[in-house]
């Protein structure tokens, strides 16, 4: 690993150890593959296992190097497979081990992952030069997946928080991370990001390309931007946005915009389209690009330059004219046997968010879908993870594949550590909630365990099953810190007398002890009421006593 260029070479700090209640498990497929679970165990005696994004850093076992990066897992599985794509061997019918290791983790079948593989249905972003990485998918009929953003830019920039923005990233669930840097040591920093994840890396090449040109689009040219796209493919990035549907004719469709062109993809290369009045070239040298791609089974992630940037601005003929270019680069695309996702808005009101999924899928032959939230309305910055994550879980419910957080730092400035997390965690719920709408089988099962520990105050279980359980517990610490109170059967907002869930057993409890089901306790407590009635001489309204 290359040294950091401060010379003081500070190893970045990350967090390591296991998400409190809960512990790593492995399963092990057929063949021998170590597929990761995260095990919660339970007061009960019980132990409930969920899908684990966060890699080695929450095993106990792994010692991390930051300096040496992960343990490169999936170098042995790469023998003799050059120039062959997850597409391609789906379509050829081969099953890879790294559809076998997806497969075990969604809890389906290789032969099921295989068949929505060749259909370009899902996607397997795996650049076979990042073998640290732990297979993924991303499609509709799997688990909705979250990709979190980070990365540097002008205004400020350090590797060693990007790193460990990644890792925190991924332990509270972020399946991808995109590495969107646009300040200093681009590369070092991506370097540093790919060798140490567990998860997927995307990039969005235009940034370094544009970089690389002292930041003038006019002087951006094809050479540049392939040359950057080959050193990003070399590092192992595993999927990259590629602005390729901003064609020149529908620049002028976005003069009447109230916020233009948000994209910063999509603002570059309309740049250079109108500095130079030719077609893009990520259009014109698209089938090159395929060709690039395709020998390192980088996945496309084809953008959206010209979404909507506002509320006003959606769902407007820029914006549906780019997706039906999109469209056609997408079969290009599976043509060449690379794999292709789409990327979608953006800000987007809720009644208008149905038609981006449907026109999506009819256009782009249902590639996996990629949205950016989308925000449901533009008047709470600060809180955007919020407006967004509404509509996420709308557009996930719908059929989007991966959903990309927003943080509440959104439109404000660069996220911190602490906004990665609010992030994640929002985008976690609404990807689960679109889960359990899509009657994903075993989303409710999360649920209902937590559920259970709820009704049964298991407050500890609670904590434990919950996305984010060192928040659980501090904010039941707050009012009731003491241990007793973790088996009690109330907290501090009904208080013991009030509290309905205690009061719920009581009810089932007189059922059990008079021999009762729960429907006769309450007839008989109903009789018991109804003879007080009348012996009360039948008045509705009692006098008030006065004090
Ligand atoms: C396309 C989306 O990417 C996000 N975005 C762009 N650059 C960064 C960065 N360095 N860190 C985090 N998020 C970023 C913004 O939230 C934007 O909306
Ligand atoms: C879902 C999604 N959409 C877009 C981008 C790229 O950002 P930009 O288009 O601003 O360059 C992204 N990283 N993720
Ligand atoms: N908030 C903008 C959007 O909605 C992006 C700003 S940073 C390019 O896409
Ligand atoms: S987030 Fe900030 S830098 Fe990015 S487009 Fe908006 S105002 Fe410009
Ligand atoms: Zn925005």
């Amino acid at each position: 690993m290359t040294t950091l260029e401060n010379g003081k070479n500070v190893a970045p700090t990350v967090t390591t150890g296991p998400i409190t209640g809960s512990r790593k498990v492995y399963h092990h497929t057929e063949n021998g593959l170590r597929v990761p679970v995260r095990r919660i165990d339970l007061s009960n005696g019980g132990h409930f296992d969920v899908y684990d994004t966060s890699g080695p850093y929450t095993d106990p076992d792994v010692t991390i190097d930051v300096h040496n990066g992960l343990f490169r897992t999936r170098s042995g599985w790469l023998d003799g497979r050059e120039h062959n794509t997850q597409l391609g061997f789906a379509k050829a019918g081969v099953v890879t081990r790294e559809m076998e290791f997806v497969a075990a983790r969604e809890r389906v079948s290789a032969e099921f992952v295989r068949a929505e593989v060749a259909a370009g249905r899902a996607v397997i972003p795996v650049n076979r030069k990042h073998p640290e990485s732990e297979p993924m998918i991303i499609g509709k009929n799997f688990l909705v997946k979250v990709n979190a953003n980070m990365g540097n830019s002008a205004v400020w920039s350090s590797v060693e928080e990007e790193v460990d923005k990644m890792v925190w990233a991924t332990r509270w669930g972020a399946d991808t991370i995109m590495d969107l840097s646009t300040g200093k040591r681009i590369h070092e920093t991506r370097e540093w990001i790919l060798r140490n994840s567990p998860v997927p890396v995307g990039t969005v090449p235009i940034y370094q390309a544009l970089e690389k040109v002292d930041g003038d689009p006019a002087k951006l040219s094809w050479e540049v931007y392939r040359d950057t796209v080959i050193e990003q493919c070399e590092q192992g990035v595993d999927y990259m946005t590629v602005h390729a549907g901003v064609l020149l004719r529908y620049v002028p469709l976005t003069a009447n915009r109230v916020t233009g062109i948000v994209s910063r993809g999509g603002s570059i290369m309309a740049a250079w389209c109108l500095a130079h009045h030719r077609e893009s070239f990520l259009y014109t040298h698209f089938e090159e690009l395929c060709e690039i791609l395709r020998a390192y089974d980088v996945t496309f992630s084809l953008g959206d330059g010209l979404r909507p940037g506002s509320i006003a601005d959606a769902n407007d003929r820029a914006q549906f004219a780019e997706l039906e270019t999109l469209g056609e680069l997408t079969h290009i695309a599976r043509a060449h046997d690379v794999q292709v996702m789409i990327e979608g808005p953006g800000h987007v009101p809720m009644h208008k968010i149905k038609e981006n999924v449907e026109l999506e899928e009819r256009l782009c032959g249902e590639a996996p879908f990629y949205t950016l939230g989308p925000l449901t309305t533009d008047i709470a910055p600060a809180y955007d993870h919020i407006t967004s994550a509404i509509g996420a879980a709308q557009i996930g419910w719908y059929g989007t594949a991966m959903l990309c957080y927003v943080t509440p730092k959104e439109h404000l400035g660069l996220p911190d550590r602490d906004d990665v997390k609010a992030g994640v965690i929002a985008y976690k719920i609404a990807a689960h909630a679109a889960d359990l709408a899509k009657g994903h089988p075993y989303a409710q099962e999360w649920d209902d365990e937590l559920s259970k520990a709820r009704f049964e105050f298991r407050w500890t279980d609670q904590f434990n099953l919950s996305l984010d359980p060192d928040t659980a517990r501090a904010y039941h610490d707050e009012t009731l810190p003491a241990e007793p109170a973790k088996t009690a059967h109330f907290c501090s907002m009904c208080g013991p007398k009030f509290c309905s869930m205690r009061i719920t057993q009581d009810v089932r409890k007189y059922a059990e002890e008079h021999g009762l089901s729960t429907l006769d306790a309450i007839e008989a407590g109903m009789q018991e009421k109804s003879a007080e009635f009348t012996e009360s001489g039948k008045q509705v309204y009692l006098p008030v006593v006065q004090p």
